[in-house]
């Protein structure tokens, strides 16, 4: 194995098998610093790719290292190393919110008068006034969520895995906690990654995406990469009849395709920096054009896609059983508007 020290993360060759289910197969990933998008249908291996990284369970085969140490051999000191905040709920019933936090500090190695203090600094961070001294178990589920994320950040790791942060969360609390998670990557230089179905959560905060199909890697690069069209692409939103400017745009050599419903034309074949070109077409044809940027591929086409493509093996292979719709049910929705960023 070539070790690359710029990322924080590489394992080679990792199965772990439940029984009959191959819950994560032959899987060989480097994750780089940053925010890393951990995408995935249902039962695609996210969880158990997590658990295996924290030595939390045991896998068939696998080996290599997570940020300076071996894995799996060096287990503690990586946990030592990472903050997790778990899918489920896991706090301990009859302890307030402080004392949730600060046992998480002391457990992880600091004293009582440090642990209360860091204790209280993550319990502000997380947006936490009064309510701190509340039992949990009256916590609502967003007050729960940033519970364990106060947890997870108290003994200031370097690495924070977060599996579904933001599960169950209102519009605005799910927009502070991707503020907050921006905040740990951009000014306290955390790695983070996000395992999440929410993929607008993934646009706004995450520079790296992992996907995951049936227990195989299926993607993994940088957001920016992925976005990219294979081929450089104008989008242009156009005023008036498109058809003089097509023909000009095809008499240089550059295909076209209009869309009647969003009034815009994709022209193929034309970076961002030769837009000049455009500009000589649409006065030539005597077309007003009247914005014009690069086209990108959705995240959502990119995970359909990938995500279809794993779901007809699965259909040839007959291990599908009533599972036709996985892709499209992977995907969940918030209720703000997608494209905003926190
Ligand atoms: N303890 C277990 N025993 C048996 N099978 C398991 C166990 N944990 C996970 N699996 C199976 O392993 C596969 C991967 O599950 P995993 O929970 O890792 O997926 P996931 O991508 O995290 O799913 P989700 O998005 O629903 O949380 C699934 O088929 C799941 O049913």
């Amino acid at each position: 194995m070539i070790i690359d020290t710029e990322n924080i993360i590489e394992v080679d060759h990792v199965t772990k098998r439940y029984g009959a289910v191959d819950a994560l197969r032959d899987v060989t990933l480097k994750i780089p610093p940053g925010v890393t998008g951990l995408l995935g249908p249902n039962g695609s291996g996210k969880s158990t790719l997590i658990k295996a990284l924290l030595g939390l369970l045991k896998t068939q085969s696998g080996s290599g290292r997570v940020l300076d140490f071996k894995w799996p051999r060096d287990g503690q000191l990586i946990r030592d190393s990472i903050g997790y905040l778990p899918e489920d709920d896991c706090y301990i019933a009859g302890l307030d919110g402080i004392e949730s936090v600060r046992l998480m500090a002391e457990l992880s190695g600091l004293s009582g008068k440090e642990a209360l203090r860091r204790s209280h600094e993550m319990m502000d961070f997380c947006g936490f006034g009064e309510e701190r001294y509340r039992e949990v178990e009256s916590y609502s589920t967003g007050m729960r969520q940033k519970l364990k994320f106060a947890q997870s950040l108290v003994h200031d790791p370097r690495l924070l895995i977060l599996d579904e942060p933001t599960t169950g969360l209102d519009p605005d609390q799910r927009l502070a906690m991707l503020k907050r998670i921006r905040n740990l990557a951009a000014e306290h230089s955390k790695s983070i990654i996000l395992s999440t179905h929410i993929l607008s959560d993934v646009r706004a905060v995450c520079d790296h995406v992992v996907i995951l199909v049936n227990g195989q890697l299926r993607m993994a690069d940088s957001l920016e990469k992925l976005s990219r069209p294979i081929e450089p692409t104008m989008h242009l939103s156009i005023i008036g009849d498109p058809n003089d400017i097509v023909r000009v745009a095809s008499e240089a050599g550059h295909a076209s395709v209009w869309n009647e419903e969003s009034r815009t034309l994709k022209i193929a074949g034309i970076n961002p920096d030769q837009t000049h070109l455009i500009w000589e077409w649409a006065e030539q044809s005597e077309t007003s054009i009247r914005a014009m940027e690069p086209a990108v591929n959705s995240l959502e086409k990119i995970f359909i896609e990938v995500a279809a493509e794993a779901t007809i093996a699965k259909a040839e292979a007959g291990d599908l059983g009533n599972d036709r719709t996985a892709p499209i049910a992977a995907l969940e929705r918030p209720s703000t508007d997608d494209r905003r960023g926190p």
